[in-house]
């Protein structure tokens, strides 16, 4: 079945920083590419559109433990990568960019820094050689997996927190 996602913001929401593609036919078939080329450890955007999330879904980001947000904005359409180009940093509200960018790169960040155990998994199809395969939450991956990944810090207390229960 395919799943009509009509955005509720006024697009684009990020010109200079964003520009969405479509990949596939059907569902999630869009993603965010570079609108120009972008230096790394460059803040690229904040999350200022973002509201509460009544509940987690396939387009929540996780900013704590147990609070979700959800972005209205087209940074949605940021796809998942297990070697990322930019972090979402959601103790301090921003995107930056984790190396420099190409104009029309895909514009990806690790799922797994911000969500424990997501609404909807998937098969990644990111083409790294790191790729994990099947992402559903950093919950699933050991922590020395992701140990030399940015990742923020409410996944790093949940680590914490599940390894010490594994420990006792
Ligand atoms: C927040 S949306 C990202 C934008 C989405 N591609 C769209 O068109 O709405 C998250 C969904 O995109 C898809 N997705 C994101 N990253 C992916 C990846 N690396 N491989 C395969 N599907 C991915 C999955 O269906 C996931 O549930």
């Amino acid at each position: 079945m395919t799943i009509e996602q009509v955005p509720h913001w006024v697009q684009p929401s990020h010109p200079d920083f964003i520009t969405i593609k479509t990949y596939k036919e059907g569902s999630f078939s869009k993603y965010a590419t570079a609108s120009n080329p972008i230096p790394g450890n460059t803040v690229v955007a904040d999350f200022s559109a973002a509201t509460p999330a009544n509940e987690k879904a396939y387009s929540s980001v996780q900013v704590s433990e147990t609070d979700h947000i959800e972005l209205n904005s087209d940074l949605l359409y940021a796809n998942h990568s297990c070697n990322p180009n930019v972090v979402f940093d959601t103790d301090k509200g921003e995107v930056r960019t984790v190396r420099d960018i190409r104009e029309g790169e895909p514009i990806t960040f690790n799922y797994l820094s911000t969500e424990w155990d997501m609404a909807q998994a998937f098969k990644c199809e990111c083409g790294s050689e790191n790729c994990l395969g099947q992402i559903q939450g950093a919950r699933y991956v050991p922590t020395k997996v992701l140990a030399d990944q940015f990742i923020n810090s409410h996944i790093k207390r949940l680590q914490q927190k599940r390894d010490a229960a594994g420990k006792a």
